[in-house]
């Protein structure tokens, strides 16, 4: 069973707060998406591994630490995933980034698929699936699929909020994959939304309702 980790840094809570706050304007919204995701993106790299590598300094010779291991690759989910790829890319500016369109239809909140776009080497890459909402789990199962069918082996997700039954869902079809999330909820409204959530993340962040 993969494990939930919930990211409870004092500035995270601080942040999602607002977040949440239906008074938020789209500017604000989308650079409070953007500073959450690069601090997740902090916890979400903290067990990479470490290398030691001589660096001369103005002073001394001394054994400094870079990254090693697999290189990194980020796999926003369409649209609303996207909102959390330039926070993450500024701290782990090397990574590739990797595209998956998928909406959720309303009726069904069946994953619809409509893009895929991969670096050629993925892999290669550890790979962090992001996107702001889990809900049913539906798109993010969708997504690990997609990664999985292309030989993909090492993958974790990150989101914002979290419902229960989301995670219960990615856990049971995906056990190897590990999710971090700023906030687990209540549950599930009767139209698939997050309770207390934030509302639906795409619009948000774009404007679009
Ligand atoms: O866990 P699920 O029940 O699948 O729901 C979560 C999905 O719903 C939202 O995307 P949406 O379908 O609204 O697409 P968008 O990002 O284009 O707005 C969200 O960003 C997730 O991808
Ligand atoms: O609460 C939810 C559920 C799915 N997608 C969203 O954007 N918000
Ligand atoms: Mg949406």
């Amino acid at each position: 069973m993969g494990k939930l980790v919930i990211c409870d840094h004092p500035l995270i809570q601080h942040k999602l707060t607002f977040i949440r706050d239906v008074r938020t304007n789209t500017k604000d919204f989308r650079e409070l998406v953007d500073e959450v995701a690069s601090l997740m993106a902090y916890e979400i790299t903290r067990e990479v591994p470490l290398e030691s590598v001589k660096v001369q300094t103005p002073v001394a010779e001394m054994d400094g630490k870079v990254l090693a291991g697999r290189m990194l690759g980020l796999i926003p989910i369409l649209r609303a995933g996207l909102g959390m790829l330039d926070g993450m890319l500024k701290l782990i500016p090397a990574a590739k980034v990797g595209h998956v369109g998928l909406f959720r239809d309303p009726e069904t909140l069946q994953p619809v698929e409509y893009y895929t776009k991969l670096p050629t080497d993925v892999t290669e890459r550890e790979l962090i699936v992001i996107d702001p909402m889990l809900a049913t789990g539906g798109s993010a199962i969708a997504a690990i699929d997609v990664l999985k069918k292309r030989g993909c082996t090492q993958i974790k997700m990150m989101n914002l909020i979290a419902a229960p039954e989301g995670v219960k869902a990615v856990q049971e079809a995906h056990p190897d994959v590990d999710i971090y999330v700023a906030a687990l909820d209540e549950k599930l409204d009767d139209h698939g939304y997050i309770i207390p959530g934030l509302g639906d993340a795409g619009d948000r962040l774009y404007g679009t309702k």
